[in-house]
């Protein structure tokens, strides 16, 4: 039998109020222990997603499940409860710039645990350990590469081990060798401290390599979901063109407008339209 997803959305339907719609019906899985990366056009309700995965956002319509408890139904203090299961890297990167990178690891732990100072010690450590950086410790977040900023704020997110880690974009802005480390590292977190991982990127070098689970967005709806064999074969020809990162397709580079001719051609010199 197969493990129970961690988290699944049911018929999601969810707008910000201005009437348009910016999920319709989403239906998608994340298994349990894997790295799922949700692709899709800029603007699709990726964020979006992840933020109703957080109990930050509600579905106006269709239910989101964690762990299998509808979050719809909890209160306040299972909503908290819920979160202080997660770790979240929206923004990655946003340290606390007034504090060391050894303070803004043990924030979480001060804020949320009664642990003693030298246990927090000792936790951070071993954080800071997992990204590599227990070197870095004394550093201000000013003397840090993007990456390792990066790195510091991956090892902040799983300070009070969480179960689900959600990342929103989390190699945007870095160079393609930090990239490689930052997907490693996303990999080797997910499997070895036991990990579920819910990945938005546009990367798909690192989505074909590291992800499990991939599931593609296409106008507010789950187009295609499955391992990245499945998700390369499909020959379906909008996910062709996502994967391939190909510029025309089922979904056009050019936003729709009248033909080249009639905005260049000799009757646009005539003043357009005639
Ligand atoms: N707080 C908000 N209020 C109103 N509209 C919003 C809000 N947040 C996002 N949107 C709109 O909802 C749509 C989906 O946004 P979302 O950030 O979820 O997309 P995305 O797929 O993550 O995009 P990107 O890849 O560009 O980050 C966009 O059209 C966006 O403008």
């Amino acid at each position: 039998m197969k493990p129970s997803p961690f988290v699944e959305l049911q018929g999601v339907v969810f707008g910000y109020g201005d009437g348009r719609r910016v999920l319709d019906g989403v239906d998608m899985v994340v298994p349990r222990g894997g790295v799922t990366v949700l692709l899709g056009a800029s603007g699709g309700g990726k964020t979006t997603i992840l933020r109703l995965m957080g109990g930050q956002l509600r579905p106006d319509n269709g239910r989101v499940f964690f762990d299998g408890h509808d979050i719809g139904t909890l209160d306040r203090a299972g909503l908290y409860a819920m979160r202080r299961r997660m770790g979240m890297l929206f923004q990655f990167g946003a340290l606390f710039t007034d504090m060391s990178v050894f303070d803004n690891v043990a924030f979480p732990l001060r804020e949320h645990t009664q642990l003693s100072e030298p246990l927090i010690r000792d936790i951070v450590l071993m954080k800071l350990h997992a990204v590599g950086l227990r070197g870095a410790r004394d550093r201000m977040p000013g003397e840090l590469s993007g990456g390792m900023a990066r790195r510091v704020a991956l090892a902040r997110a799983i300070a009070l081990d969480p179960e689900l880690v959600l990342y929103d974009e989390p190699f945007s802005g870095l160079d393609p060798i930090s990239r490689g480390t930052a997907a490693r590292l996303i990999r080797q977190l997910n499997d070895t401290l036991g990990l579920t991982s819910v990945v938005v990127s546009h990367e798909l070098d690192f989505t074909f390599a590291v992800a499990d689970h991939i599931v593609v967005l296409v106008d507010g709806k789950v187009a295609l979901q499955g391992t990245p064999d499945e998700v390369r074969r499909s020959d379906d020809p909008l996910i062709q063109q996502y994967i391939q990162a190909a510029p025309d397709g089922p979904v056009r580079f050019h936003y729709p407008a009248v033909s080249v001719e009639e905005d260049f051609g000799p009757r646009a010199a005539q003043g357009g339209r005639a």
